[in-house]
């Protein structure tokens, strides 16, 4: 097990540049780290500007997976950003689908059922799947017991659950059915394990983990988690644009996903993983963590190499 220190405070301009002259790639995390929903973090866009001036390479890695890639890239198009291409995003949504592939071997025309957003159906619709469930109006209609999509339709062959602000009865009734369906042995592959998530206005909303968790409970089944800190969904990232391991560097906003993913996969020879904090980890979060790591799931795992006030900054001390 590695002895984990106490993060290093990148806080001045020596700081900043020892973090550039160690590491070639950066994974960005999204929500809480380049923008809050729709609101763009103060400084990001200069400090990846930067990076990319001093031929330092990046993807995102975010496990929202309402989004598509290709959603993604009109998303980060309309912020401000240049030239980032759907090959370096990876949504939870694309890593579902990539699950279903080489985890299941689950065939194109199989049907999918959807507990999510319309991200995850672009995804699957892109390689040949064919979701069901998911962004369908009946689903809005109230819970009735006779309601069509209460039928379970033998052909589906997956569940996946993710994110989505329209979770109501008819849905997880009709998810329940396909969890339970041939003695729950379809797969069901959660997006994330997200409990919350920072959003605008300060406010704490629920993430996706919520959602995944409430369909683990009710069906009472386990589920494969495709997001971070998945190490398979690393180790996808790293293989996809041949980035060196010890190279590159996690940058997040929470504990057990984005620091635990970084530093589980060795990124930096162990010690490739920052944490900013304008997103759902506050300074006392960290220093209860700190003082009595083995209190929490995931112990010294989540103890991040380096901290900063934000990714903002990191462009600020260095120009
Ligand atoms: O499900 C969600 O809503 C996500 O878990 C949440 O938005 C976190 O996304 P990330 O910080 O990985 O971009
Ligand atoms: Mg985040």
């Amino acid at each position: 097990m590695t002895v984990r220190k106490n993060p290093v405070l990148v806080s001045d301009k020596a700081h900043a540049e020892a973090l550039l002259e160690k590491y070639d790639n950066f994974l960005f995390d999204c929500d809480g780290v380049i923008w809050l929903d729709e609101k763009l973090i103060p400084g990001v866009l200069k400090t990846i500007e930067y990076l990319e001036s001093k031929g330092k390479k990046f993807a995102f890695v975010t496990n929202n997976s309402s989004k598509s890639r290709e959603a993604y890239v009109a998303k980060f198009l309309s912020l401000g950003f240049k030239g980032i291409t759907r090959d370096r995003i990876f949504p939870t949504c694309f890593a579902a689908v990539q699950a279903l592939q080489n985890v299941y071997n689950i065939q194109p025309n199989s049907k999918v059922w959807v507990l999510g957003d319309s991200g995850i159906e672009e995804e699957l619709r892109e390689e040949g799947y064919i979701p069901v469930g998911g962004t369908d109006k009946r689903l809005d209609q109230p819970f009735h017991p006779d309601h069509e999509l209460l039928v379970v339709d033998p052909e589906v062959a997956a569940v996946i659950v993710g994110s989505t602000k329209e979770f109501n009865y008819m849905r997880i009734a009709s998810t329940l059915q396909y969890l339970l369906y041939k003695n729950k042995s379809i797969p069901f592959i959660g997006a994330n394990i997200d409990r919350s998530y920072p959003g605008p206005n300060g406010l704490i909303l629920p993430a996706g983990g919520s959602v995944v968790n409430y369909m683990h409970y009710t069906a009472d089944r386990e589920f494969l988690n495709v997001g971070k800190p998945s190490k398979v969904f690393l180790d996808g990232i790293l293989a996809t644009h041949n980035y060196d391991r010890s190279r590159t560097l996690m940058v997040g906003d929470t504990l057990y996903t984005d620091i635990k993913f970084g530093n589980d996969g060795e990124l930096g020879n162990g010690s490739g993983s920052l944490l900013v904090l304008t997103g759902g980890t506050k300074p006392n979060d960290l220093h209860q963590l700190l003082s009595n790591p083995h209190h929490y799931e995931g112990g010294e795992s989540l103890i991040p190499s380096y901290v900063i006030e934000s990714l903002g900054t990191l462009g600020e001390l260095l120009s």
